[in-house]
Formats: C-alpha cells, sequence, structure tokens
C-alpha cells in the first residue's frame, strides 16, 4: 500500500516540541510520509528560553515548495509563517498543488511568550488562508483575531467566532479551549457550518504542553490524508494530542514538549462528543 504524503510548510523549533519537528514526529506515527518547506528557524536563549525567530530568504522558500509539490503531496498543512509573504506563498503553495486537503494551524504566538508574531499577518490569513482551509485549527486567542471578537471565554462566544471564521471560507473550524479555557476539562468547539461539536478530554495538570497545536493540527492532516472525514479526523487529532500531553515530559526548567508517540505506544485517551 502507498503512503498518502503530507506537506508541512512551517517553521523549525529548535527544541523539537513543536514546529515542523511536531509534524513530522505526528506524521510518522499516522503512517503518512511527512515532507517540509521550512520557513524560519526559532532558537532559544539557554539562559532564559527566550525566542529568536530567524526567517529564511523567501526564494529558499519558493525553491523548497518547488521541491515539494513535485513530489505530490495528499494534504497540506501550515504552521509558523511569519510574515505576509509567506503566507501569500503557502497560500499560492496549495493552489499550485493538487492536494485536496489543507490544514491552516494560525499561529501567532508560541506558548510562554506573550508577542504576537507580527500583527499584520492577521488580516493576510483572513484574505489568504482561510478561504482555502479544509480545517483550521485555532487556539483561544487566534479565534479572538481572527473572528475580530477579541478576548473568548466562553462556549457561546467561541460558538461565535467559529460561525464567523466559517463564513470567512474555512470550512472546517475547531477553535481550542485547551488550556486557555477555564474549566476541569479541556474542551474544544468543532464546527462543519451546521452543528457545532464540544470535543472534551480530561485537563492534564501537565505544563509539559509544548508543541500541543502543532501535534494537534498535524494529526488532523493526517487523518485526512488516510480518508477519516473531517468530524473523525478532529476527534481522533484530539485523542491523539491528549495522550501526548499527559506524557509530556520536562525538558528543561522552561519547557516541556509533548510525547508526539504516546498515543501508539503508551495510552489512547476517550474524547466525548456533544452537539451544543
Ligand atoms: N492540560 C491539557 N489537558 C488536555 N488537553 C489539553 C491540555 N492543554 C491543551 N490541550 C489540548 O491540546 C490541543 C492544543 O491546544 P492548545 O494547547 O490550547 O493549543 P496551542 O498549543 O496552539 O496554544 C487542544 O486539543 C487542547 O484541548
Ligand atoms: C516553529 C514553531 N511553530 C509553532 C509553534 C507553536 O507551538 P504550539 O504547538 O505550542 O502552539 C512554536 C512554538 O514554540 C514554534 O517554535
Ligand atoms: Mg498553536
Amino acid at each position: 500500500m502507498s503512503l498518502k504524503k503530507t506537506l508541512t510548510i512551517a517553521g523549525s523549533d529548535t527544541s523539537a516540541g513543536a514546529g515542523m519537528q511536531a509534524d513530522l514526529k505526528t506524521f510518522q506515527e499516522l503512517n503518512t510520509y511527512g515532507m517540509v518547506a521550512l520557513t524560519a528557524i526559532v532558537t532559544m536563549d539557554p539562559e532564559t528560553w527566550s525566542h529568536d525567530v530567524t526567517p529564511l530568504p523567501i526564494e529558499l522558500l519558493d525553491q523548497q515548495i518547488k521541491t515539494a509539490l513535485s513530489i505530490g503531496p495528499d494534504a497540506i498543512k501550515t504552521g509558523m509563517l511569519g510574515t505576509e509573504e509567506i503566507i501569500g506563498r503557502a497560500a499560492q503553495a496549495f493552489k499550485e498543488s493538487d492536494a485536496e486537503i489543507f490544514v491552516v494551524d494560525p499561529v501567532m504566538v508560541c506558548k510562554g511568550e506573550d508577542e504576537v508574531l507580527n500583527p499584520g499577518n492577521t488580516d493576510a490569513m483572513i484574505k489568504e488562508l482561510l478561504p482555502l482551509a479544509t480545517v483550521v485549527t485555532p487556539n483561544l486567542f487566534e479565534a479572538g483575531q481572527l473572528s475580530g471578537l477579541g478576548k473568548l471565554t466562553s462556549i457561546d462566544e467561541m460558538k461565535e467566532a467559529a460561525r464567523i471564521i466559517h463564513k470567512r471560507g474555512a470550512k472546517h473550524v475547531v477553535i481550542k479551549g485547551g488550556k486557555a479555557l477555564e474549566g476541569a476539562e479541556a474542551v474544544d468547539l468543532y464546527f462543519d457550518g451546521k452543528t457545532y461539536t464540544l470535543l472534551t478530554t480530561d485537563k492534564f495538570q501537565s505544563s509539559y504542553n509544548h508543541g500541543a497545536g502543532c501535534t494537534f493540527a498535524a494529526a488532523t492532516t493526517a487523518n485526512l490524508a488516510n480518508g477519516l472525514t473531517p468530524r473523525e479526523a478532529v476527534i481522533d487529532a484530539k485523542a491523539f494530542v491528549a495522550s501526548a500531553i499527559k506524557n509530556g515530559w520536562k525538558m528543561n526548567d522552561f519547557v516541556g514538549p509533548v510525547q508526539h508517540g504516546a498515543y501508539n505506544k503508551v495510552e489512547k485517551i476517550d474524547v466525548q462528543t456533544e452537539e451544543v
């Protein structure tokens, strides 16, 4: 059987819990052939863990995309894009490809950093990426930005944001309440244009959750490439990332990555679904 091919257009997280490293590990765990077009390299100061983001020359991104498209990805995912120009290139890459699946993880901030990567990016994401997205996976903050509603604090507000983001063109929307929404459970909201469904697991006490968002979107991408419906793909991705978070580990005094292989190698976690 030939493997489905999954391409991520994303940044490199040198600590390797998030970014393209998370994507490739997840693509591999879910039996797809993972490929990368790299946008930027993120390094961390060992003393403070503050992040430096160094973009790659745009010509080099163009060359990578050309190579990757010649191999014929079945599904394309975006992660950290960083600039409006790169957002435009990612949209163009999907349009030029034969892929029918486009998963947009609208990365605006890194966990532990409160600085938005580049405020102008939000408009470019709305204009260029949302109309193409099969699934978009904002966290609570990003959903507030993409919908224009600002800070979201309740399921009702998440529903309103999902409706607006869907209207802006994304076919399926998952707003990750995750770590940011108060409560004893980790609740995400899935909207397919008709029905709102809450996806819920226990909220694990782990603060070793670096890379959770990338891992969730990468698992969604691989699941779609492997033929799951969008609803099945996001429910299974939620189970995949829940195992990864529960089994996250302490890397140093600043950060702990998720364990990308925990779903296959340690335990599977139940996801409750409820229409609201
Ligand atoms: N403590 C936790 N326990 C269980 N699931 C979590 C926890 N924190 C986040 N998640 C889940 O991990 C996924 C990524 O969410 P989140 O960490 O909010 O995204 P991001 O990394 O993009 O900010 C979501 O499915 C979310 O519900
Ligand atoms: C290259 C890169 N992409 C994406 C992210 C976002 O990671 P998360 O999955 O924790 O939202 C980070 C965070 O450090 C990163 O370095
Ligand atoms: Mg994220």
